[in-house]
């Protein structure tokens, strides 16, 4: 395991005199240390990305860059265990939650952006002119040119190519910013550059915080042509001011509170398959996870011991124990915040249906960022724990009489992600998934994933969708180009 993690600029690995911690949220043990990059190398890292697109990387055929991504893909899956074993250092998560979640997406990205642009085609249009000739139209795609990449820490390794794919498959370079708390396996991902052949200054790692810090200094460098972040939504409005100086393009990705929405006629063990996974895959760490799940009455009572009895039989443990269904939170500081909601869901008058605390963890693992999964009912719609993202395996539970009045309360969120729906009956999922104020509506499912599809958040969610062709929007400049013949 990396003691030291360094930045990666222009494809060498750089330190620097300023240090901070990286802890294993299953102990809070510090495990190595991080170079902070100061204003100095994030100007030496746009620096290098500038000159890659003038370099070999910008003169590089559609197929060249295809053949790169692919070896990208491989490369990454020869060193699987390797990205494994730092994903799971850095965040704490199941080892069967990141084999089969976060390191095989960390490769199909790239796969799937590098297929996107082998396949996508243009606009073009046969233009009949005044003087009774014709002109022909087309479209003709540029990439932007560097692209600033701001990361979260709850999937990093995934989080961090959903965007890199993209931007490299359309020819242009990348400044990555990888969460503070989740270093690892971004730095790691340099080896593999390197590797395959992909020109230096293409991809690069700059390590350290937010404000006063490398994140700020990405965004507010003015040689980057386009920013996309991910994380939550107050810092994404101010990296969206930032982005404002220059004019640049932003993709947001950012906070949820998420609403499962259960009809009688559910198929009741999927349901609760389902919403048991949204709410506590990944300790609650994922956006489009559920916090708010509202059950038709009929079934409320039989829903939510179902809940309960699954909620309590999720073993929580580290990440090399195959039982293991459920890590530690990410950090005491994000553990402290989700147990303060749990504080604050029982000063509201919640019942406590299962959870709320800290769990018994064998003495060596006291130390850890440890909570239970939780569920309460009995609180109303204005309650903080319904109305504010958590982002931990917590959920409220609520029932409900007719359509009018789940979508009433579904919607009245200042966020809009995701949301899951329930019900074998096709034309009501239809119905209600259309009248959903939320970027992706699944029904019978919950984050099952077409990489070509969009996927992006409404209201305070995001701006922008990403994914298959949508990708293009954001990654490339669009030209019209006019030919009179
Ligand atoms: N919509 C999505 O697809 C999606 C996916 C994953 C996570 N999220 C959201 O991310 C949040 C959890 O992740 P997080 O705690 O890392 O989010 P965060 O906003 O605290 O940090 C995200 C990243 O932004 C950086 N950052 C913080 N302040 C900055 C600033 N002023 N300038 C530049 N960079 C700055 C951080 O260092 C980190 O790398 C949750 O709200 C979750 O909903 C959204
Ligand atoms: O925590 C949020 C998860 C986001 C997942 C994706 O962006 C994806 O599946 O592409």
């Amino acid at each position: 395991m990396q003691k030291e993690i360094l930045n990666f600029i222009n494809g060498e690995y750089v330190s620097t005199d300023r240090w901070f911690e990286n802890r294993n949220p299953i102990n809070n043990a510090v495990i190595g240390q991080v170079a902070e990059a100061g204003k100095a190398e994030v100007d030496a890292a746009v620096a290098a990305a500038q000159a890659a697109l003038k370099g070999p990387w910008g003169k590089m055929t559609l197929n060249q860059r295809v053949d790169l991504l692919e070896a990208l893909v491989a490369e990454i899956n020869n060193r699987f265990d390797e990205f494994l074993e730092a994903e799971c250092a850095d965040t704490g998560k199941p080892r069967s939650l990141a084999s089969h979640i976060d390191i095989p997406r960390g490769a199909s990205n790239f796969k799937a952006f590098a297929d996107m642009v082998k396949n996508v085609s243009g606009e073009f249009f046969e233009t009949a002119t005044p003087d009774g000739s014709t002109a022909i139209n087309y479209t003709y795609r540029s990439p932007v040119g560097v692209v600033g990449v701001i990361c979260p820490w709850n999937l990093p390794l995934l989080l961090m190519t959903w965007k890199v794919g993209p931007a490299l498959a359309c020819g242009n370079t990348v400044v990555v910013k990888p969460s503070e708390e989740t270093p690892r396996t971004a730095t790691l991902l340099g080896e593999v550059m390197n590797k395959v052949g992909i020109p230096k200054g293409v991809y690069n790692v700059v390590h350290g915080f937010g404000p006063n810090s490398a994140g700020e200094f990405l965004t507010t460098h003015p040689d980057v042509n386009a920013l996309t972040f991910t994380g939550e939504t107050r810092t994404g409005e101010i990296i969206m001011k930032a982005a404002a100086n220059g004019s640049r393009p932003i993709s947001l990705e950012m906070g949820g509170k998420n609403a499962a929405i259960v009809f009688a006629d559910a198929d009741f063990d999927a349901a609760i398959e389902g919403t048991l996974r949204s709410c506590f895959a990944n300790c609650g760490q994922v956006c489009l996870g559920t916090e708010r799940v509202y059950v038709e009455r009929p079934i409320f009572d039989k829903f939510v011991a179902a809940m309960k009895a699954g909620a309590e039989n999720l073993k929580i443990g580290v990440p090399e124990d195959p039982a293991t269904n459920m890590g530690p939170l990410v950090s005491k500081e994000h553990q402290n915040k989700v147990l303060s909601y749990m504080r604050i869901a029982v000063e509201d008058g919640a019942t406590v249906v299962t959870g709320g605390g800290i769990p018994d963890m064998p003495d060596h693992l006291k130390d850890g960022c440890w909570v239970q999964p939780t569920i309460w009912t009995g609180l109303p719609e204005t309650a903080r724990v319904i109305k504010e993202e958590i982002f931990g395996p917590c959920c409220h539970i609520a029932p409900f009489d007719t359509e009018e009045e789940v979508l009433e309360k579904a919607n009245d969120n200042v966020y809009g992600l995701a949301t899951a729906i329930w019900t074998t009956n096709v034309s009501r999922a239809n119905r209600v998934a259309q009248q959903m104020e939320v970027g992706i509506a699944w029904v019978n499912s919950w984050f099952l994933r077409d990489l070509r599809t969009a996927f992006g958040g409404a209201k305070q969610s995001g701006i922008g969708r990403e994914g298959g062709v949508h990708s293009l929007e954001f990654y490339t400049e669009l030209k019209n180009i006019c030919i009179k013949l």
